[in-house]
Parts: C-alpha cells; sequence; structure tokens
C-alpha cells in the first residue's frame, strides 16, 4: 500500500515496516530515496538528537512551523507544538527521563494492557525502547514509523511473538498517530490498548464534548471495581477527581482545554475513551493537564497473521 502522510481518517492507510535488513528509507512526494542504515539518514523534517536524560528523540518540523518530539523510549511523543509555538501536550514536572520508567506525559503507549491486570499498569510498551523503521515527507508533511517486537523482557509478561508500527504524522495544525498490531506468532493472543494522551489545560475550563450516551465505568472512587453507568452530559468537566472509562466512544471527541483552544481528537478504530485527571492526587499539577485517552478497552483477539490498525489525529481547530 503507497505510504501517506495526508491524514486518513476515516479510513487508514498504512505503511508496511521495512525488514529489519534492508536499507533506511525515506519518501519525498511519493518517490521512494534509499539511504543505507549506517548513514542514519532520514526524510527531510525528520532528524534525531539526545533529548533528556541522554535518551535519544525524534524531531519532526513541518515546513509551515509546527514541531514535534517522540522519544524512542516507549514510543512516546512528548510534543507537539502548532506554528504560534503553542505546545498542545504536557509532560508532568515529575516525569523522568531515565530509560527506566515510563515517561509521564505526551502520548505514553498502554499496550498490551489497559489496567489493572495481571501486568505492570498500562503494560510494557512505555517501558521499553522501539527503533525507527522508516521516515518519510509528503507534500513537506514529515512522518516516522517506529517499530516494537517481542523479546524476552516482553516474554516474561506476555509470552507472544509480535510487532507494532507506531506512525506519527505531523501536519502544520495536526498530528496524527497510527497503531499497528500484528500477531506474528502461531498461536492467537488478545490484548487491550490505549494512547494516554496529556493535554496542556486549564482544568477549571476543560470540557469534553461527544461523550453522551456512553456506557461508563466510573473508576471513582475504587479503581478495582468500576461504577457501570450512562453519560448524561453534553460536556464533561473536571471540578474534582475524574477518573472514568467510556465505551463505545464516537469517532471525535472535542476538548476545550480552557486556555482558549479548541482540540479536535478523532480517530478510527479507538472505539472507546479514557477521562483521566487525578486533582488532589496531583497537587503539583493537576490544574494544568488532562487526559483525554483514545482507547480499546474491549479486548481484541488476534489469530495468527492478522493485525488490528488504529488511528488518532489531534487537530488544533
Ligand atoms: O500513573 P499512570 O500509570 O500513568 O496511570 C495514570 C492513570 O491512567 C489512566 O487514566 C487510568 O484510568 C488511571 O486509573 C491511572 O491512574
Amino acid at each position: 500500500m503507497a505510504a501517506s502522510c495526508a491524514s486518513t481518517l476515516p479510513s487508514l492507510s498504512f505503511v508496511s515496516s521495512s525488514s529489519s535488513n534492508s536499507p533506511r528509507r525515506f519518501r519525498r512526494s511519493g518517490v521512494v530515496a534509499m539511504a543505507s542504515v549506517g548513514q542514519k539518514v532520514y526524510a527531510p523534517g525528520v532528524a534525531v538528537s539526545e533529548g533528556n536524560g541522554g535518551l535519544p528523540k525524534i524531531d519532526l518540523k513541518s515546513p509551515q512551523g509546527s514541531k514535534a518530539e517522540i522519544y524512542l523510549f516507549g514510543a512516546c511523543v512528548t510534543s507537539f507544538k502548532v506554528p504560534n509555538g503553542k505546545d498542545l501536550l504536557f509532560v508532568r514536572p515529575d516525569a523522568v527521563f531515565n530509560g527506566q520508567k515510563p515517561i509521564s506525559g505526551g502520548i505514553p503507549h498502554c499496550f498490551p494492557q489497559f489496567g489493572p491486570g495481571p501486568m505492570q499498569q498500562h503494560g510494557f510498551a512505555r517501558n521499553v525502547n522501539w527503533s525507527i523503521t522508516d521516515s518519510e515527507v509528503t507534500e513537506g508533511d514529515p512522518a516516522v514509523t517506529l517499530e516494537l517486537k517481542d523479546d524476552s523482557y516482553s516474554r516474561s509478561m506476555w509470552d507472544f511473538s509480535f510487532q507494532a508500527l507506531y506512525k506519527v504524522c505531523l501536519h502544520s495544525t495536526s498530528l496524527s498517530t497510527t497503531l499497528k498490531i500484528t500477531n506474528t506468532d502461531d498461536k492467537p493472543f488478545s490484548f487491550n490498548s490505549a494512547l494516554h494522551t496529556y493535554f496542556c489545560a486549564s482544568i477549571a475550563g476543560v470540557s469534553v464534548k461527544g461523550l453522551k450516551g456512553c456506557k461508563t465505568f466510573n473508576k471513582d472512587p475504587d479503581p478495582k471495581n468500576p461504577l457501570e453507568g450512562k453519560e448524561e452530559r453534553e460536556e464533561v468537566t473536571f471540578p474534582g477527581f475524574v477518573d472514568c472509562i467510556y465505551l463505545g466512544a464516537p469517532s471525535e471527541l472535542i476538548l476545550d482545554n480552557g486556555l482558549g483552544d479548541n482540540i479536535a481528537i478523532s480517530n478510527s478504530n479507538w472505539s472507546d475513551a479514557v477521562l483521566w485527571n487525578p486533582h488532589m492526587q496531583m497537587e503539583a499539577c493537576y490544574k494544568d493537564f488532562v487526559c483525554v485517552e483514545n482507547a480499546k478497552i474491549e479486548t481484541v483477539q488476534l489469530e495468527p497473521k492478522q493485525s488490528w490498525v488504529a488511528e488518532q489525529k489531534i487537530e488544533l481547530l
């Protein structure tokens, strides 16, 4: 399938990963250019530099001046700046960049478990290094694809062979991310997943529209025994602690971040959503962010060779 950095919502397109032995490649306006692995040449607008704690990060820059940063550790997008310099994403002040703990902020992955469950909270994908398999540019918009495969660490928790490909495309006022999970094992497996996106916000002014009518599982007061209910509000606000799962969420939510911005959070195949704000549990920073998470809480089962693909797009309106 032809690779494209153009927004693919609602129909998905996805670039296949190159095999680990093939040269790194990048495309400019549909033309594939080749560069050898050793040279570490990336598509225009894609660069790799040393980030916090010396961890490698990818910098994406669009011709219109938008920018994004993605750490290989956890394939975590930690920054998405629109051309006026405003970062729509939030990294918690207690985030550590030591390659040991997941990065608390930006867009961490929850895979293969959202949790709570038998594995560590939110699974292992946010807690390991991913690798770059591809970079490309389409009409000036840069994109990079990261890959995660099973290893002895993942198998110690989840004994399956899998491939996760995560493509991040930067546009002038939007960022799209496509996750593709493939069963490379000879037996079926099941998982759930989420993109645990932290948005910059002024919590007193935050609202999320689009969830009315969804079935809810409210983790407040007891995360281990969520209360089943139904969302009756047109706009969900955050006057206190919020930790709630929404099943059958729509393909677009509108976030008013309380800072003067409306953000469309659209998706394809992320069928559920989670809202989270820790309130006084994180007194130092709860006023400055809200998590609006595209999620797949209901279990995905994949037979050998089958794939599951889901896309998220965050767009400043
Ligand atoms: O602190 P973390 O492991 O990143 O998790 C932070 C939060 O993530 C999700 O939103 C869950 O619904 C919460 O129950 C959890 O507390």
